[in-house]
């Protein structure tokens, strides 16, 4: 992609030499034209992947063939190598990468018709950060059983990784997670730039659950902001919020080190302090004293914590994990206290020793 004023991302991919074995580069399919599939599209395309966008209206694939997408990357020119159509079976034919970049609540349903219908070397690539409600699903695994495909041909992009700073071509590095190091590995090669660097990681569980948790930590962050509060009230919520996905990890069997990681304290980190981040927004409005349907009326883009909450909560208490900051918004998204509340009650909690497995002092 490049700015309105001229090209910002060195095209760093297309000659990077590939990992071992992997089959000869292909074509990718990103399903969704919102910020990032349209800037990870532009990614792919710079690191010498063709790519094609399936966008869910004509004047956004229109727009998209023109060269740019004013809606959501506003601003940015796209690559030539970003094309797009509203035909989703014509977009993954023959793709080798069927990337999923969808509100995740609506993901299963969209891309139910494409069940059976991947080549046979493709694999799926999820790039949503969220929980399924009522199933208590991550995404890969969402995407496995509407795709119909094995869970080791489904890989994760996760970290921290704010669309409109790499529309602007500005570097970051992020996480490819799959549980063959070699599919995380092609995924890697496919994306790699001058400016977008990928790791790889088999922790998918614990990928996973970093992007999706960290944005239910970032409302609870933006709320104590739109209460007035500072600095130390940010670093003790992100802080805590981090132990509270680390928990939550180590109990369904993720690597801790997963969350010290990019995906994990890295995105953490990015989401929690830039203006660009949705959830964060969101929960400032929530802190001003909007209720979660205004705050979604405000909003500019999806904000997955908000909906993630209940399902991330859901998850925990069927594991017995506890995740007090992860309770309070809950319940401030669903109305039942406000945020004044939920911070008092936060605060009133039993004092403890720090650490994740900590108990109560007597
Ligand atoms: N924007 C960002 O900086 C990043 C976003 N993500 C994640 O990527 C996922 C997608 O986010 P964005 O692209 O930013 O969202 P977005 O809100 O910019 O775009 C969502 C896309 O989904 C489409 N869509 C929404 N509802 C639909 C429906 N019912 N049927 C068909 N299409 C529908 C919209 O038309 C749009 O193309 C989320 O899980 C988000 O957490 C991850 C990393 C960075
Ligand atoms: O996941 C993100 C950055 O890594 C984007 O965060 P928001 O969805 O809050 O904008």
């Amino acid at each position: 992609m490049t700015t309105a004023a001229g090209p910002a991302v060195a095209a760093g991919g297309a000659g990077m030499p590939d990992d071992v074995g992997a089959p000869a580069p292909g074509r990718a399919a990103v399903i969704g034209s919102g910020a990032w599939g349209t800037t990870f599209a532009s990614v792919l395309a710079q690191a010498g992947t063709p790519t094609t966008i399936w966008a869910r209206r004509e004047e956004i694939a229109a727009e998209i063939n023109a060269g740019a997408n004013e809606h959501y990357v506003p601003g940015h020119r796209l690559p030539p190598g970003v094309r797009a159509t509203t035909d989703m079976g014509a977009a993954v034919k023959g793709a080798e990468l069927i990337v999923v970049a969808l509100p995740s609540q609506q993901a299963r349903a969209i891309i139910a018709p494409l069940a059976g219908s991947l080549a046979d070397r493709a694999v799926a690539v999820s790039l949503m950060k969220g929980v399924e409600l009522g199933t208590g699903l991550r995404m890969s695994q969402v995407l496995a059983q509407a795709l119909d495909l094995d869970a080791g041909r489904v890989a994760v992009v996760s970290g921290p990784n704010l669309a409109d700073e790499i529309a602007a071509g500005q570097p970051t590095a992020t996480v490819i997670a799959a549980q063959d190091p070699q599919v995380a590995a092609r995924v890697a090669a496919r994306c790699a730039t001058g400016s977008f660097r990928p790791y790889t990681n088999t922790d998918v569980l614990g990928v996973e659950l970093c992007g999706a948790v960290k944005n239910v930590i970032a409302l609870a962050v933006g709320a104590a902001g739109g209460q007035g509060l500072g600095d130390n009230s940010k670093a003790t919520i992100i802080t805590r919020g981090l132990v509270e996905i680390t928990r939550l990890g180590m109990a369904l069997g993720a690597r801790p080190e997963t969350f010290a990681g990019l995906a994990g304290m890295g995105d953490l980190v990015a989401t929690c302090s830039s203006p660009l981040s949705r959830n964060l927004a969101f929960g400032r409005h929530l802190g001003q004293g909007m209720d979660a349907q205004q705050a979604a009326d405000a909003s500019r883009g999806v904000a997955e914590g908000a909906k993630s909450a209940r399902a991330v909560l859901d998850l925990a208490s069927a594991h017995g994990v506890e995740m007090p900051i992860t309770a309070g918004v809950v319940a401030v998204v669903e109305g039942a206290a406000s945020v004044a509340e939920v911070t008092d009650a936060l605060l009133a909690r039993p004092r403890k020793a720090e650490g994740v497995h900590a108990s109560p002092q007597q």
